[in-house]
C-alpha cells in the first residue's frame, strides 16, 4: 500500500470502492462496468456518468483514461475528482446537471491496475511505469496507430519506452482500444473527445506525437489550428504549458495518437504537477498536493465535457 504519509493516494482496491459507492449514491446516472482484464487479471473498470444511465443515448461521449504509467498515482485522483464533480454536482450545479443530461462521459481511473500495485506492493515507492508483463510493456508506445513507426519507443524489453512485442500486444491496450473501437455505433464513433492524464511537467499535449510536423496525413491545417487553440485555450485555466507532443520528443504507438489518429477523437494527453525539479520524487508528490493539483484541471475538464457537443 501508499507509505503511511500518503494515505489519501487510492490504492486499486480503494479506487474500485470509491466508484462502486458512486453507483450506489447515483444510481440514476452512474454505472460501473469493466473495459476488460489487466495481465495479472485485475479488472479495469470504467464509470459512465449520463442520464439514464443504462441506455446507449444518442448524446456525444466523452473518455476520460488515467494512470496507464504506473508510478502516475496523482492521475486516479484526478479521475477520482471528476467522477465525484459529476455525480455529487448534479443535484446542486445546473450546468453539471446540463453535463450529465446532454452527455455520456466514461472515467477510467486506473488502466494500468498491475502496475499500479506493484508499484505500493513493498510500501515503499519503485518507480514502475509499465505493465507487468514480463520485464514489461509501455502501454503508451503500445496502441495500434503507427506502432514503432518512428524511433519513439524502444525494441528491448527491459526498456522504460518497450513497446512490446506487437501492436496492442499488452491486454490492457486490447481492452482499451476494445472499448474505443465499442463505441463506434452504426459506423460513427460516438466519442469525441478524451483526455489521458500523466504526470508530471505541467503540460497540455495535442497529436501527433509521432511527427514533428503540425500538418501531415491524419491532421489538416485546420485540425491542427482546432487543437492548438483549444489547447491554449485548456493551459490559460491551468496554467500548463500548450505544445504539440512531439515538441516534446516523438512518441509512437501512443493513447492520443490512436485516438485521434483512428478515431478522429479530439484527443490531448495532460502532464499534470509538478512542473519540474527532475527525477523520481516528481512522480510522488505528498497527498497534501492532491485535492490543489486535481482542482486545478475543473476548468480544462469542464471545457473538453462541453466541447464533445460542439
Ligand atoms: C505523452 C508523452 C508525449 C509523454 C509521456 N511522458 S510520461 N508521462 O511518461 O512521463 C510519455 O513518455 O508517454
Ligand atoms: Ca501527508
Ligand atoms: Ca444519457
Ligand atoms: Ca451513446
Ligand atoms: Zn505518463
Amino acid at each position: 500500500d501508499f507509505p503511511p504519509d500518503d494515505a489519501k493516494y487510492h490504492n486499486y482496491k480503494e479506487m474500485t470502492d470509491e466508484i462502486n459507492k458512486a453507483q450506489s449514491d447515483h444510481a440514476d446516472i452512474a454505472k460501473v462496468s469493466s473495459i476488460g482484464k489487466s495481465h495479472e487479471g485485475r479488472d479495469i473498470p470504467v464509470i459512465k456518468i449520463s442520464d439514464n444511465v443504462a441506455q446507449d443515448e444518442d448524446e456525444p461521449e466523452v473518455v476520460f483514461g488515467c494512470n496507464i504509467h504506473a508510478r502516475e498515482h496523482l492521475t486516479a485522483e484526478m479521475c477520482l475528482r471528476i467522477a465525484a464533480r459529476y455525480t455529487d454536482g448534479y443535484a446542486s450545479d445546473a450546468t453539471i446537471k446540463d453535463m450529465v443530461d446532454n452527455r455520456e462521459i466514461y472515467i477510467i481511473p486506473m488502466q494500468n491496475p498491475d502496475g499500479i500495485e506493484y508499484d505500493i506492493a513493498s510500501g515503499q515507492y519503485r518507480g514502475w511505469r509499465k505493465n507487468r508483463e514480463g520485464q514489461g510493456t509501455d502501454l503508451n508506445r503500445n496502441f495500434n496507430f503507427k506502432w514503432g513507426c518512428c524511433g519513439g519507443s524502444s525494441g528491448s524489453p527491459s526498456s522504460e519506452t518497450y513497446r512490446g512485442p506487437s501492436a496492442a500486444s499488452a491486454p490492457e491496450t486490447k481492452a482499451i482500444q476494445g472499448f474505443v473501437d465499442s463505441r463506434v455505433v452504426n459506423g460513427k464513433q460516438q466519442i469525441k473527445t478524451h483526455i489521458d492524464f500523466h504526470t508530471y511537467s505541467e503540460l497540455v499535449l495535442w497529436p501527433f506525437g509521432w511527427t514533428y510536423d503540425d500538418v501531415t496525413e491524419g491532421m489538416t491545417a485546420e485540425e491542427a489550428k482546432r487543437f492548438q487553440d483549444f489547447g491554449r485555450q485548456m493551459a490559460q485555466t491551468n496554467g500548463y504549458t500548450p505544445e504539440q507532443s512531439s515538441d516534446l520528443y516523438i512518441t509512437d504507438g501512443t493513447t492520443d495518437d490512436y485516438y485521434w489518429g483512428v478515431h478522429k477523437v479530439f484527443s490531448f494527453t495532460f502532464e499534470m504537477y509538478p512542473s519540474g525539479g527532475g527525477g523520481i520524487d516528481g512522480f510522488y508528490p505528498p497527498d497534501e498536493r492532491i485535492e490543489p493539483e486535481t482542482a486545478r484541471n475543473d476548468k480544462a475538464v469542464d471545457m473538453i465535457v462541453a466541447e464533445a457537443g460542439k
